[in-house]
């Protein structure tokens, strides 16, 4: 079996208009989900965040690429897996007259799971003595939690969630950011969808960034922070500075980019650009810097470090993109 949990290849998405316009949703992306935790799938609002995880589940068709969940190929071997597998894609379907109990009793029953699976799942969502209440008395943070408790019945070894915080308060967001959480450390994979990334940094062991349906970054939030990391460096000499840092191959934003820096088109207008002697450098070795500084006789008079969090990181990485192509 695959270490991977979900895998994708080349996948491509392009919708047609009834007037015969294409729209290309998702294109040749490379998804790897490793198994357990919670891996945050992140991009902007219509970046095909929701194309994809539809895609998965066989609720619309590839047009092209590869996909597997559990290592097996899907749509094809869907039918074996599926049942490994719980989403909570669009709203789901609740009584609003019936308990948030006997909702979820109806729903264990008609997938023949036993009824002692309901009192799991509404502890693990944290809906225990709450279960007992009417749905429609329900605050949006709890309708989520028990959509997530439905998708427990089945004992999923990978959950897949869009958007489970969208227009929730911050109390709500909290509720269902815990209750994540406690799933990713109780074994279970879980593929949460977001454009809060916030939030997600503080659930998510790795993430996916995408932005118009391309693959951005992926990695451990570890990683990808490190990847973020960056030094302020103030200078008497900035140009020689930028110059050699730049020949030492870091990645320099300062005075006069230099041709080719793969982010300059997004510094253009990004508060990073650097005014007077300040130089920001992206990386997390301060002793880098200063070696290939002082080798050149380049003096400092400031090293600091800069904090960037996984929102710098994502509106650098996504800022040359369409956002919102709804
Ligand atoms: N059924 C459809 N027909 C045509 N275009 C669509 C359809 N569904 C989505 N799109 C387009 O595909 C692109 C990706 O949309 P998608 O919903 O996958 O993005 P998303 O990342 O999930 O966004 P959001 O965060 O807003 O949910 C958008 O440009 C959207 O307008």
């Amino acid at each position: 079996m695959s270490a991977l949990v979900i895998e994708t290849s080349g996948l491509r998405k392009e919708y047609t208009s009834r007037r015969g316009g294409r729209r290309v949703a998702v294109q040749g992306l490379d998804l790897a989900v490793p198994a357990g935790g919670v891996h945050g799938f992140l991009g902007p609002n219509g970046s095909g965040k929701t194309t994809t995880i539809r895609m998965l589940l066989g609720l619309s068709r590839a047009t092209a690429g590869s996909m597997r969940l559990f290592g097996e190929e899907v749509p094809q071997r869907l039918p074996s897996v599926i049942g490994r597998v719980g989403a909570v894609v669009e709203s789901p379907k609740f009584s609003p007259h019936l308990t948030g109990r006997q909702n979820l009793l109806l729903l264990a029953r008609s997938i023949s799971a036993p009824d002692a699976r309901v009192d799991a799942a509404v502890e693990t969502v944290g809906l225990t003595g709450r279960d007992a209440d009417r749905y429609r008395s329900y605050s949006l943070g709890m309708k989520q939690r028990l959509a997530i408790a439905a998708t427990l019945l089945k004992d999923p070894d990978l959950l897949i969630l869009d958007e489970p915080t969208n227009g929730l308060d911050p109390a709500g967001i909290r509720e269902v950011r815990d209750t994540i959480r406690d799933l990713g450390a109780a074994g279970v994979t879980v593929l949460l969808s977001s454009h809060i990334l916030a939030e997600v940094q503080q659930v998510c062991t790795s993430a996916t960034i995408i932005g118009n349906g391309r693959l951005l970054a992926s990695g451990t939030v570890d990683d990808l922070l490190a990847g973020a990391a960056a030094h302020r460096v103030v200078t008497p000499d900035p140009v020689v500075a930028a110059r050699v840092l730049r020949e030492a191959g870091l990645a320099v934003i300062g005075p006069a980019e230099a041709p080719g820096d793969h982010h300059a088109d997004h510094r253009a207008d990004h508060p990073g650009s650097e005014p007077d002697h300040a130089l920001t450098i992206e990386t997390d070795d301060p002793a880098r810097i200063t070696r290939v500084l002082a080798e050149t006789g380049v003096w400092l008079s400031e090293l600091t470090p800069v904090r960037q969090d996984l929102e710098s990181y994502f509106l650098a990485l996504t800022a040359g993109d369409t956002l919102g192509g709804r």
